[in-house]
């Protein structure tokens, strides 16, 4: 019975990556030519995220800063949803909703990218992040799901949006990763070769 469960979830998994795959790939790419525009030009990326997607923030920064797959220079990004120090005192003096709009508007440059990531898409404290980045005339690449919420009616020409077709937290938050990934590779492409 529970083996059963658990290899329907392996299942769900796959058939949300089939969907997401059908829509989301020219996003994906989009948002990949983004980023290389931000890098090769001097810009960094800043990324937020509550929960599992703060743990998706830190793995792309991660990624970037030090490698993927192949050895490269390291890339400029910084997870917004790491430091305690930052999160606790601008959570406490300020509020939550404000963690991480208050380092966007510290650390934000003209040209950066911020990766919003949300699965709701209704995260207070991402569309306040969003709100900040266009205020510092930053690109925003906003991962969704569940129709994109609050998030994706606030996004504007120059942003991506890039919007699991599902409502389950945990199949988006798999695609998420799968997204994140995809993008790292899409760099070093652009940046090594082919490898
Ligand atoms: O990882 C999970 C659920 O799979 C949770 O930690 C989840 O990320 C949290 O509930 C978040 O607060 C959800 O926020 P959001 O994705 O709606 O912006
Ligand atoms: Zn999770």
């Amino acid at each position: 019975m529970l083996e059963q469960r658990i290899q329907q979830q392996f299942f769900d998994s796959a058939d949300a990556k089939y969907a997401a795959a059908e829509v989301l790939t020219r996003p994906v790419c989009d948002a990949a030519q983004i980023l290389l525009n931000c890098i090769t030009s001097g810009g960094k990326v800043l990324a937020c995220g509550n929960g599992g997607s703060a743990g998706d923030a830190q793995h792309f920064a991660a990624e970037l800063v030090g490698r993927f797959e192949r050895e490269r220079p390291g890339l400029p990004a910084i997870s917004l949803a790491t430091d305690t120090s930052i999160l606790t005192a601008v959570g406490n003096d300020y509020g939550y909703q404000q963690v991480f709009s208050k380092q966007v508007q510290a650390l934000g440059q003209p040209g950066d990218v911020l990766l919003a990531i949300s699965t709701s898409g209704n995260s207070g404290n991402v569309i306040a992040a969003i709100e900040a980045a266009h205020e510092k005339d930053m690109a925003v690449i906003a991962l969704t799901g569940k129709g994109g919420g609050r998030i994706g009616a606030m996004l504007s020409d120059r942003d991506m949006h890039i919007c699991v077709p599902h409502e389950r937290t945990a199949r988006i938050q798999e695609v998420h990763l799968l997204v994140i990934h995809c993008l790292c590779d899409a760099i070093d492409v652009s940046l090594l070769g082919e490898d």
